[in-house]
């Protein structure tokens, strides 16, 4: 068995740990927050953000960085996107042997426009890694947290280093499949988000399941589109990490970012939404930058441009919604040709 830190003590982090404790490995939790690691050590409970799942007696938190990745042959890094780089400078800083690493971050960062791992790669020595791995897909961590049955995807780019991770986390509750496609597996998880935001705000305006398929449905096309246009493989968006996260986000009350854009879908204002969710909702920050990206691939995604409008353009819900159900008219086969290649035109 083996010694795994995970660097992240949100749910997902949390819940994370609970199925690399169950397989038996010794999983030092580490956390920014030296209350928060003495609350976990004391109750065996992470009380704000997984109340209800007790952690077994083989995960402990951790507060110092140093002492945490001591002997470890992993690491899990599952901090919020605009973490990713500061939490690197600080794991290089301690890490001086080689190791597995893993990350389960669904965002892309809005300033450099780079995926979790292309920022991972710019801060982390080469010398300290092979490969970083993703792991992504359908995963509340409410539910994984209950050991409720669920399947993810693991993504580098030499299988190996996937492999490995594939062992870590497998077990009866928790399913593990390998893809070589990191692009595509990064960009499915990160870009589902706004397409959850969207959800949510059609919810919160009433709008029923047609409405919310509609955007599910077209929400693919234009995560599809730019995802091949940036280097993925189409048909990684057929998989899990693709349909299989987009359905799990838009359609459960789990989801931060389905939550969010409820709240905005009802009048509520940004600010105070975020205020009120007290977890990360990575789908605010990755909109503006896949508006950007597709600005400058000139992709055509019309649901991340109204999100875009009404998070940051002061644009109603309303307004968005009829903008794009009154755009030109469009041939479907043709759209859906356009992404997969020239093979499949008619
Ligand atoms: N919650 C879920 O069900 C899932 C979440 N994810 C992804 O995992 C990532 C983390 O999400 P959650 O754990 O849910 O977020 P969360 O909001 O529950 O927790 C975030 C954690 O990161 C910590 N943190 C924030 N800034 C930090 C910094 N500068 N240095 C160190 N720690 C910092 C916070 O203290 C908190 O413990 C996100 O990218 C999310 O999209 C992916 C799959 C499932
Ligand atoms: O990524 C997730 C499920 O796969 C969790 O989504 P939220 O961040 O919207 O809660």
């Amino acid at each position: 068995m083996a010694n795994v830190a995970v660097l992240g003590a949100g749910s997902w982090g949390t819940a994370l740990s609970v199925v690399l404790a169950d397989n038996y490995h010794d999983v030092r939790l580490w956390t920014h927050r030296k209350d928060q690691a003495q609350q976990i050590n004391e109750t065996h409970h992470n009380e704000k953000y997984l109340q209800e799942v007790s952690l077994p007696s083989n995960i402990v938190a951790y507060n110092d960085m140093e002492a945490a990745l001591q002997d470890v042959t992993a690491v899990v890094v599952v901090v919020p996107t605009k973490a990713i780089r500061e939490v690197c400078q600080q794991m290089k800083s301690v890490l001086s042997h080689k190791v597995t690493i893993i990350h389960a971050t669904k965002g892309i960062d809005p300033d450099s426009l780079k995926r979790v791992s292309e920022m991972m790669e710019e801060e982390l020595p080469d010398d300290i890694y092979e490969d970083i791995v993703v792991l992504s897909g359908p995963s509340h961590a409410e539910e994984v947290g209950l050991r409720q049955p669920t399947t993810v995807t693991v993504s580098s780019h030499t299988m190996k280093e996937a492999e490995i991770a594939q062992d870590l986390f497998i077990n009866e509750h928790f399913r593990v499949y390998t893809n070589p496609d990191v692009v595509g597996v990064e960009l499915g998880g990160a870009l589902k988000n706004i397409i959850a935001l969207g959800a949510g705000i059609s919810d919160g305006l009433g709008y029923g399941d047609n409405a919310k398929s509609a955007l599910i449905t077209r929400g693919l096309a234009e995560i599809a589109r730019l995802g091949t246009s940036m280097g993925a493989n189409p048909l990684t968006f057929a998989g899990l990490t693709g349909v299989g996260d987009l359905i799990v986000t838009c359609t459960s009350q789990h989801s931060r970012n389905w939550r969010a854009g409820n709240m905005l879908g009802k009048g509520y204002d940004l600010h105070d939404v975020l205020e009120h969710m007290g977890m990360v909702v990575e789908g605010v920050r990755t909109t503006n930058a896949a508006y950007k990206l597709s600005q400058s691939q000139q992709i055509e995604m019309p649901i991340t441009q109204g999100i875009e409008q009404l998070l940051f353009h002061g644009a109603a819900p309303k307004e968005v919604v009829d903008q794009l159900m009154t755009r030109g008219r469009r041939h479907e086969m043709e759209d859906l040709a356009n992404i997969l290649g020239d093979q499949y035109s008619s």
